[in-house]
């Protein structure tokens, strides 16, 4: 659906991206994670088709975002890093400027979106906070129900109730099929909404993981209490990846979703309490994102 091959952009002071390849599958939530300054929006440019690869290209379904760029700005639903209004404009207005080049006729799909983000949007641009404008910016990329959506930084600026809105959003038009490209600071967000991610730092792609299978990779902790510490040592004694025993309290560590192997033996004693706890997805992300620089050295 979406393809980067060799993208090449290098600005006057060295900075810019360098050799970034991926692509998206039609329906897939692609995350685009990296710090500040790492090359995530000079990507999201090219991808739509605002600049001129140096090297490399893009392509939606097929087209050369450079060359067909009119078609594509058309088609695809896009939300900036941030957002170039005229002035004076209302959210009204740039709403019906957005509508109009896109030729959609049809607003009741706009009007439930800004039911949904609650704003006015008779308001002077000028006058909205960054949230207020990042809402409008999310009607304008939602509301022709485009096929591929790209979303720099969406949720910049939105307060935590949102960003939850947000996120429900996204996941109902995926249902529905719809391809995203969206980059972003926050792990959390990629991790809920995600098939894919990549990471981009310094300009280059340090890697891509399946967030599914990132899941598969997820310890998790089962801290159990047994009636009786007898119970405790037998349990202990069972082969299981035993992580910590105190008296009648032990810690037993699962990988990978193998919870049958722990339920069986743990039916054989009394249990008086269970507490599970699991290693945070970020971290597994993170370690692999350091092993991605380890070897690009
Ligand atoms: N037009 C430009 N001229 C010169 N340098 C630029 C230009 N646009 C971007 N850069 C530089 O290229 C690098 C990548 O910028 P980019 O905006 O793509 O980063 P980003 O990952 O989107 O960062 P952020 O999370 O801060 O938005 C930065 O060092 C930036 O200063």
């Amino acid at each position: 659906m979406l393809a980067v091959q060799h993208l090449t952009k290098v600005f006057a002071g060295g900075k810019g991206i360098h050799d970034i390849t991926f692509d998206v599958q039609p329906g897939e939530v692609f995350g685009f994670l990296g710090p500040n300054g790492a090359g995530k929006s000079t990507t999201i440019r090219h991808i739509m088709g605002f600049m001129k690869p140096e090297q490399g290209s893009c392509t939606i379904k097929g087209m050369d975002t450079w060359k067909s760029r009119e078609r594509v700005q058309q088609l695809v639903g896009y939300l900036p890093g941030e957002i170039a209004f005229f002035e004076g404009m209302t959210g009204k207005g740039f709403l019906d400027f957005m509508a109009d080049m896109k030729h959609l006729k049809d607003h009741s799909r706009r009007q439930e979106l800004i039911g949904r983000f609650q704003f006015d949007d008779r308001t002077p641009i000028r006058k909205m906070s960054k949230g207020m404008k990042q809402k409008v910016g999310i009607v304008a990329a939602f509301m022709h129900r485009p096929e591929v959506i790209i979303l720099d930084e969406p949720t910049s600026g939105l307060d935590p109730l949102m960003q939850r809105l947000f996120i429900e959003l996204v996941l109902e038009e995926k249902e529905r099929g719809t391809t995203f490209l969206m980059s972003s600071h926050s792990f959390p967000e990629i991790e809920r909404t995600c098939d894919r991610a990549a990471i981009i730092k310094d300009g280059k792609l340090v890697g891509v993981k399946n967030m599914h299978e990132l899941r598969t990779m997820q310890r998790k902790w089962i801290d159990i209490t047994f009636a009786d510490a007898d119970s405790a040592v037998k349990f202990s004694a069972s082969g299981l990846d035993i992580q910590n025993t105190n008296r009648s309290r032990v810690v037993v560590a699962v990988q990978g979703g193998d919870y049958p192997a722990v339920l069986k033996e743990l039916a054989k004693y009394p249990v008086v309490n269970l507490e599970i706890a699991a290693q945070n997805l970020e971290d597994i992300f993170m370690d692999y994102y350091d092993a991605g620089k380890e070897a690009a050295k």
